[in-house]
């Protein structure tokens, strides 16, 4: 049988990667992208982004919207302090059993919990289910027109406070339009724009780093 591509980008991590070695994975994957077959990682120039506001974060619970291969998740876990837990929600199984193994092959399990389903429906249930009070920083980069819906939940659902980060891949390209009308334009929201490129090409894209104010 035809294999998919993400299991071919599992492979080359499995083949290319040091196990327990998750900047061996994270070059694996950009690899992959940039010389065999593209595919929607946030990359390795976002991706410098990403980890610089991890970093000055140091989150303790970090919430991510579309784990895809894991990638991003490899890149966030890595950063993170040992007791730090960052919980990832992935609604198709074939890309949640993928991204378990990159999870896995940079040994990163023990910081990573990967929630199979959708972020509608799991959004309410993270304080009951995880004992999550709020997220110190939220990676959106499901599908672009669930980051307004979704970003409304979490306030609803009181999982910001005061200082909580949103930083959303792909505001330019695919494009964000009504997250980025809301979030810019709500009083309750300090937003700035992180220029860059669409992952492995040189068209523009860009991460929206947005601090809520409670
Ligand atoms: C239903 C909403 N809730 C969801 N809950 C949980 N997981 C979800 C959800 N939505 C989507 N997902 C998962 O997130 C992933 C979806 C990501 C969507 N991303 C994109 O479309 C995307 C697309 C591009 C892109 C850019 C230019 C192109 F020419 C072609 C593609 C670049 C990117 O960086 C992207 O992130 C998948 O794994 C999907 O199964
Ligand atoms: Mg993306």
């Amino acid at each position: 049988t035809q294999s998919t591509r993400p299991q071919r980008l599992l492979n080359a991590v499995q083949k290319k990667a040091t196990r327990g070695d998750p900047r061996s994975v994270v070059k694996a994957i950009d690899d992959f992208c940039r010389h065999k077959e593209w595919a929607m990682n946030v990359g390795d120039e976002k991706g410098c982004i990403l980890d610089s506001v991890v970093s000055e974060i140091n989150p303790a619970t970090v919430l991510e919207l579309g784990t895809y291969c894991g990638y991003s998740t490899v890149r966030i876990a890595r950063l993170l302090p040992p007791h730090a837990k960052l919980i990832t929600l992935e609604f198709n199984p074939d890309f949640a059993a993928i991204a378990r193994q990159v999870i896995a092959w940079a040994g990163l399990e023990e910081k990573v919990q990967l929630v199979e389903g959708a972020s509608g429906d799991w959004i309410p249930k993270m304080k009951e289910q995880f004992g999550i009070t709020t997220f110190d920083l939220v990676f959106l980069d499901h599908w672009k027109d669930r980051y307004l819906p979704d970003t409304k939940l979490m306030e609803e659902c009181g999982l910001l406070r005061k200082g909580s980060v949103l930083l959303a891949d792909n505001v330019i390209c695919p494009g964000t339009p009504d997250y980025l009308e809301y979030i810019r334009s709500s009083p309750r929201y300090e937003s700035r724009y992180f220029k860059s490129h669409l992952e492995y090409t040189k068209v523009e894209d860009g991460l929206e780093k947005s601090v809520f104010k409670g």
